[in-house]
């Protein structure tokens, strides 16, 4: 029981530090200023304005209240803009800068506790930390939906994908040559240096970072699909895939890039992705690098599986467990943090 308890305060003690960052303007400015993200959104919801006309939507996560903004703009007749975080007000300020106060109602709650006086139409909500799961949002999507979401309802978006590829990182490659070229820049001899910096920076914890298509070792493979219309909390909690890779051609490998797409339906399908082959976003991608680099060639395997849990100290934070053998040599497995 004791137990029990002291796990419920860190929890909340948890979750007031995670709405204290969305206090914060810093988050939004990123988050609206990224167009790619924001016109994602605006698309999915404006394009297919027939599907949300006359219709009742609830926003999780409202933050600053954009999405609520366009999904009145769609037609929708009214809109329960959800925010557990401060920044709630604003949403407030921003929907009557608007013009919107008869259309939208913004609580300032977690979902979790909200009272909405009605059952919605449909549910709007952009949840997705790097990697997909870090901050663990998508639970609390799930229990809206389950909660107040009329059978049959809307969901948008209604569908997540999660991608992994072998990678050469020339960012780290070059960090680490740099070590060698101080010789040549004060005459003096550093290269005894690259073997840490090699363990300072492709250590255990998930690196977030860009990717150009030139990185990318081989075809992507998807290891993990949720259909937001129906996944259950247990099935986010543990996402698990397995992958096959054969390499383009030589080149050292440093590890793999996890990124994601969400697809919106409609009569037009909006996705909206986070691959190194599209347009940069603010969740980049994100790296899981080995202990060593190693030599690949044309058409050399590369097997393995990941699994993808929140922390056991943070639920708010990620893990990752990688197994992997590279041209049918030995299965080695590492295991990654993001946060704790
Ligand atoms: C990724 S931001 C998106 C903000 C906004 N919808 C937008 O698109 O700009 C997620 C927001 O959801 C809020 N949030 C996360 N979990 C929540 C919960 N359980 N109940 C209410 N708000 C939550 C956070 O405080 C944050 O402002």
């Amino acid at each position: 029981m004791a137990l029990l308890k002291k796990r419920k305060h860190e929890r909340s003690e948890q979750d007031q530090e995670y709405f204290q960052c969305y206090s914060d303007v810093s988050i939004h400015e990123e988050m609206i200023a990224d167009t790619v993200r924001t016109n994602g959104y605006k698309q999915a919801i404006l394009h297919n304005h027939c599907a949300l006309q006359g219709l009742t939507v609830l926003d999780v996560g409202a933050g600053t209240g954009i999405l609520s903004v366009f999904c009145v703009q769609a037609g929708a007749t009214r809109v329960y803009a959800v925010e557990a975080s401060a920044v709630s007000q604003l949403a407030s300020h921003v929907v009557t800068l608007n013009g919107m106060d008869n259309k939208v109602k913004v609580l300032n709650s977690p979902v979790e506790s909200a009272e909405i006086p009605e059952q919605v139409d449909a549910i709007v909500s952009e949840w997705m930390g790097y990697a997909l799961m870090y901050e663990s949002m998508l639970p609390s999507v799930i229990y809206a939906r389950d909660k107040w979401l009329k059978p049959g309802g809307i969901i948008l978006p209604s569908a997540a994908d999660l991608f992994i590829a072998p990678i050469n990182d020339r960012v780290v490659e070059s960090r680490l040559d740099f070590w060698n070229e101080v010789k040549g820049l004060y005459g003096v001899d550093m290269s005894c240096m690259r073997p840490f910096a090699h363990s300072c920076i492709m250590n255990k914890e998930m690196a977030v970072n860009l990717l150009s298509p030139e990185d990318v070792l081989s075809f992507p493979v998807r290891f993990a699909s949720l259909d937001l219309n129906v996944c259950t909390q247990e099935e986010v909690r543990n996402l698990h895939g397995s992958f096959q890779f054969s390499c383009f051609g030589s080149s050292l490998l440093h590890g793999f890039a996890l990124w994601f797409t969400v697809t919106f339906p409609g009569e037009k399908t909006v996705t909206l992705s986070t691959s190194p082959y599209g347009e940069e976003t603010h969740w980049k991608q994100t790296l899981l690098y080995l202990d060593e680099e190693i030599q690949v060639e044309q058409d050399t395997d590369i097997t393995g599986d990941i699994t993808l849990s929140p922390s056991d100290v943070n639920p708010r934070h990620l893990r990752a467990l990688l197994n992997y053998s590279i041209g049918g040599g030995l299965r080695r497995t590492k295991h990654f943090h993001m946060g704790t």
